[in-house]
């Protein structure tokens, strides 16, 4: 392992990965548990991302703010300054994108199972008043049955404004065109991930951004009820909904779950929705003016093979051909 940074409390073992702002280690903490520590990339190999510390010190926020079984947990963290780090649950288990593979779904209750956990963990934030805008298959950790929702990078506080943005094959028609994004742009990306769990393919798929674009722009996407014959009809439904170009017509995600525990059955009762709370404790760090007026989306991922790291194209498109 070459010159590890040195983080105080912190003794690292061995990496992890890499992502666009950060270096992940494997790391005991002071309480001896083994934690996922995240240190924002030096400042010569963020060309890629130019904002790639205000994303780092958003996720930091973020993560420290939010708490539910189904979020990753934050344990602490700094965001700012070359030494900002976030120490995060360590799931060994991996992440869901290595699972998922093209035509090959997951067992139906356990991709169910999967969407369930997400839509709690995205529902909790919403009450919250955030929205999370990066979900897909790579940022979904496993802990046995539990899924857990990490890299709140893109989140942010809905009230307070952020930045638009997201993965161009989980992208809601309303990112693409650059308007905020609502808690129904997160239903849009859990309704691509239901595809890709439930029927081993994604609703629509292009080998750049500008295809893809045009596909979630315009495209009708296929039938879930078609490519997933055994779901039940009212889940079908739902997750194909959940594509809808307009976010009005999209299912909230009390009806999401409702959909999930009318067929797994409950684990958890799906009452009422509270009414969104406050956001807890000081905001820190910076926000952008909420943005009203279209703009381009930021990426969390290279908009084309041209502009990609080395290896970062195969994870950005997984379902093509490597080699
Ligand atoms: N909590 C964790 N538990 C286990 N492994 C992790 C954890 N967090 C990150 N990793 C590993 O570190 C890698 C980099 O993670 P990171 O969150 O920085 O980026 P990413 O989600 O893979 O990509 P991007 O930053 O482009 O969204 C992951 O691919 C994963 O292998």
């Amino acid at each position: 392992m070459s010159n590890p940074p040195t983080i105080s409390g912190y003794r690292i073992t061995r990496p992890l990965g890499r992502g666009a702002t950060a270096r992940v280690y494997l790391a005991d903490d002071r309480q001896g548990r083994q934690v996922a520590l995240k240190v924002l990339l030096p400042e010569d190999e963020r060309q890629e991302y130019p904002d790639a510390a205000g994303m780092f010190a958003n996720e930091v926020r973020m993560t420290m703010q939010l708490t539910h079984d189904h979020l990753v947990r934050g344990y602490g963290g700094q965001g700012f300054d070359e030494g900002a780090y976030l120490a995060l649950e360590y799931f060994p288990q991996g992440a869901l994108d290595s699972l998922v593979q093209p035509g090959r779904p997951l067992p139906p209750e356990q991709a169910a199972r999967i969407l369930r956990g997400v839509a709690e963990g995205l529902d909790y934030m919403h009450r919250q008043g955030a929205v999370h805008q990066d979900v897909k298959a790579q940022n979904i950790y496993l802990d046995g049955d539990r899924a857990v929702l990490a890299d709140l990078g893109c989140s942010y506080m809905m009230g307070q404004g952020g930045r638009v943005g997201g993965s161009p094959f989980y992208m809601a028609p309303e990112i693409y065109r650059g308007e905020e994004a609502t808690a129904a742009s997160d239903v849009y990306s859990l309704g691509v991930l239901a595809y890709e769990v439930l029927a081993g393919q994604r609703p629509f798929e292009g080998d750049d951004y500008n295809e893809l674009m045009a596909q979630h722009l315009n495209a009708m996407p296929p039938s879930l009820a078609h490519l997933a014959p055994e779901l039940p009809r009212l889940v079908a439904r739902t997750l194909q909904q959940a594509l809808a170009k307009n976010p009005d017509d999209r299912p909230d995600l009390l009806e999401v779950m409702a959909a999930l525990n009318e067929w797994l059955g409950a684990d958890v009762e799906v009452g009422a929705r509270p009414e969104p709370a406050a956001p807890s404790g000081p905001v820190l760090g910076r926000h952008a003016a909420p943005q009203h007026e279209a703009s381009a989306p930021v990426l969390t991922e290279p908009e084309s093979e041209t502009d990609a790291a080395p290896g970062l194209l195969a994870r950005w498109n997984p379902f093509r051909k490597k080699g």
